[in-house]
């Protein structure tokens, strides 16, 4: 309607609103029913239909009466002020005319106050808004924190895991050098056989023993024994029972051993005995007690018959000097004495022996 009255044709706008009419007033929509009463009235005023104007006019006033705010009322009084100047009611028209202008006024103050609060809201909005994309942004922030913490967290544990790994794997390889070069050292040093030192270890050990002996000036003696006929017992009861025999030489020889004795084979059949601290005469003594429990063995358990023993040469610094090699040497000349005195005896290094 309001396209109609621009354009000066009220007519078609007064069809519009008889079209609608009892449809909008069916709505009971009071700004709406002022509405349309008030460009109707305006309408039949354009026209110069005073009465219809002035009586649609006050029906949109009616109407506007429960709804204030209501841009009907600027219109219908303008439409009653046009009316009443029309009428040369000036007293009337300028009524009008100043309910117009206060409705007016009262309506700009209104729309201001509304925009004013929607300006209002609309920033408040705004700024709510941004504070929930800046919490978005913390949380954000804290979630990257948190998967930071946690990545973290796991490369540790990782850490941990390997370094754990790492250490365990140290302590195996070191656990197997250790028993390895254990091991080696054992072969190295010690006779399969028998367990006890073998000719290079006695030689390191004795040679030991002899310095202290000789700083502290303290005698050192020397036993050397062979086994009597050995070869006739590995060729009669094989290899095997010589092996026995010779662990069962040792083991009998041990049990009258000092702890710091030095005991070791030398030879296939051949061991020697240092003994630290050792008059002669007290080392023939043991030579004498090894050579009876040599002869003590019960051979029967090797399940041959056979008997066992050994000739036994004597030697000491007093006679030799602190030098492994002399005491050995005289040793060895003494055991062969005891051989070619008919085996099985004990025979002590004297400077005669020759
Ligand atoms: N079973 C065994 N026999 C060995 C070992 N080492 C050396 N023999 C043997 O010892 C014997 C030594 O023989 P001989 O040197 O002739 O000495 P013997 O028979 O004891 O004679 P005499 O010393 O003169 O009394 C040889 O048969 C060697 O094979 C060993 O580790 N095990």
């Amino acid at each position: 309607m309001r396209d109609q009255l621009a354009s000066n044709d009220n007519k078609s706008a007064l069809a519009i609103y008889l079209q609608h009419k009892a449809e909008i007033e069916q709505t009971r929509y009071p700004i709406l029913i002022s509405q349309f009463a008030a460009l109707a009235a305006q309408a039949h005023l354009s026209l110069g239909e005073i009465q219809q104007a002035e009586l649609l006019a006050e029906q949109a006033l009616s109407a506007a009466q429960s709804s204030p705010n209501n841009p009907a009322l600027v219109e219908a009084y303008n439409t009653l002020y046009q009316i009443a100047k029309m009428q040369q009611n000036y007293q009337q028209a300028l009524n009008y005319f100043e309910l117009m202008r206060q409705t007016e006024g009262e309506l700009n103050a209104n729309k201001a106050s509304q925009q004013a609060a929607y300006h209002m809201v609309k920033s408040e909005i705004e700024l709510k808004n941004q504070r929930i994309s800046l919490l978005d942004r913390d949380n954000e922030l804290l979630f990257l924190q948190q998967s930071i913490y946690q990545q973290e967290a796991k490369n540790s544990r990782l850490w941990l895991i390997l370094a754990t790994l790492i250490g365990f794997t140290a302590l195996v390889l070191a656990y197997r050098g250790l028993t390895g070069r254990r091991r080696f050292k054992l072969m190295a040093e010690y006779d399969q056989l028998t367990g006890i030192s073998n000719r290079y270890h006695f030689n390191n050990q004795a040679r030991l023993a002899i310095k202290s002996c000789r700083a502290r000036q303290v005698p050192v003696a020397v036993i050397l024994f062979d086994l009597d006929h050995f070869k006739t017992i590995n060729d009669q009861f094989g290899h095997a029972t010589g092996d026995w025999a010779l662990q069962q030489i040792v083991q009998a020889c041990k049990q009258f051993m000092r702890s710091n004795d030095i005991f070791g084979r030398i030879g296939g059949e051949e061991f020697v005995i240092m003994m630290p601290g050792c008059e002669l005469d007290k080392a023939t003594l043991l030579a004498e007690i090894c050579r009876d429990a040599i002869v003590g063995i019960d051979c029967n358990s090797s399940e041959h018959q056979f008997s066992l023993s050994a000739s036994f040469g004597v030697s000491g610094s007093n006679s030799s000097g602190y030098d492994v090699k002399q005491l050995l040497a005289d040793a060895d000349k003494a055991m062969y004495q005891a051989k070619a005195k008919g085996r099985n005896q004990v025979v002590e290094f004297q400077q005669t022996v020759s």
